[in-house]
């Protein structure tokens, strides 16, 4: 069995790599593997090429990171039935530690990391097709939401607020500038084969597990292993309404809104005469347009989890 720590030099403004560095000569003391990537996707690439590498051989991927770190390290190792994927915390947001539960950054976690026997749970992904194609594993949105998401990874102001610790307020401009110039759309959306003609979709998030935007709980019934996703459609409301909505996400009483509809499926299609920007797990996930319609289909129990033996951490 073999650990390969993979840092991504870049997760909370580069405090996963500085704090590696205090840890680095201990890897190599020990004898332990570990990658720095070097531009993004490229976790997914060398992933995915060691395991077809090496298809005898039982590998823990640990990514040191956020939510954009795991979400590459489940693009490389689903359906490798040998691969399996662990999480250090070492991002900004973290919702996939919040519900799957990552080792603290510590030497003692690598240790354990590195003694490990074999233990873990199998999990749900979501594989997605459209304009970009790959696996979610925290929510996939299309709409509002992805607009402020990608708006705020994308602002070059970001990284300055979080070194002031006061990254959240590009979320609150970005949420204010949408909010100003957004257009709800119609969309079609098909849940295993029944037809939703919906007006004015603000957005539609469809979760695995029920956090997202650093703690937000917006599919609260939603569970990683139930071979199910957990759609959240916000749709038919005014600006005002809609921001009264969005904020009630914090305290998980955006479905108290009869606006807001909860459905459960295996098999999505959401198509749009329109144009939509689409999030997977927080990161770009291409365009929903008329020529590129979003196909979402859950892949139960595809990925392999090993979490801390002492569960909250
Ligand atoms: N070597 C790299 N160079 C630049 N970007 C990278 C590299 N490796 C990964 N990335 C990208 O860095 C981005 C940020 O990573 P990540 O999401 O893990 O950290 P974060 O934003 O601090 O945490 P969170 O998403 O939990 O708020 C992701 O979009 C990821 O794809």
């Amino acid at each position: 069995m073999k650990l390969i720590l993979i840092v991504n030099p870049h997760a909370k403004n580069g405090y996963a790599y500085s704090k590696f560095l205090t840890l680095k000569d201990m890897c190599d003391r020990e004898g332990i593997e570990y990658w720095i990537t070097g531009t993004p996707w490229q976790a997914v690439e060398k992933i995915r090429r060691f395991c077809t590498e090496h298809p005898e051989e039982k590998t823990l991927f640990a990514g040191i990171g956020g939510d954009g770190t795991m979400h590459e390290l489940v693009n490389g190792a689903a359906g490798f039935p040998h691969a399996y994927v662990a999480s250090i915390s070492a991002g900004s947001g973290n919702d996939f530690g919040r519900h799957f539960n990552s080792f603290p950054f510590d030497s003692e976690s690598i240790h354990e990391l590195s003694k490990w026997d074999g233990r873990n749970e199998k999990h749900d992904a979501a594989q997605f097709k459209g304009d970009k194609n790959g696996w979610f594993v925290n929510n996939l949105g299309v709409g509002f939401d992805a607009a402020v998401a990608i708006s705020s990874n994308r602002s070059r102001v970001k990284k300055w607020l979080n070194r002031l610790k006061l990254g959240r307020l590009i979320y609150v401009y970005y949420l204010i500038f949408h909010l100003l110039r957004y257009k709800p759309q119609s969309m079609t959306v098909e849940i295993d084969g029944k037809t939703l003609e919906l007006e004015k979709v603000w957005f539609i998030t469809i979760a695995n597990q029920p956090y997202y935007g650093g703690g937000m709980m917006i599919a609260p019934s939603a569970c990683s292993d139930d071979g199910k996703l957990d759609l959240t459609i916000v749709h038919r409301l005014s600006r005002i309404k809609f921001l009264a909505v969005f904020l009630s996400v914090f305290f998980g009483w955006h479905l108290r809104f009869k606006e807001v509809k909860t459905k459960q499926g295996k098999r999505i299609k959401i198509e749009t005469a329109d144009k939509a920007l689409i999030h997977t797990d927080g990161e770009f996930g291409g365009l929903l347009t008329q020529h590129h319609p979003l196909f979402v289909e859950v892949a139960p129990k595809s990925w392999l989890f090993v979490p801390p033996e002492k569960q909250g951490s």
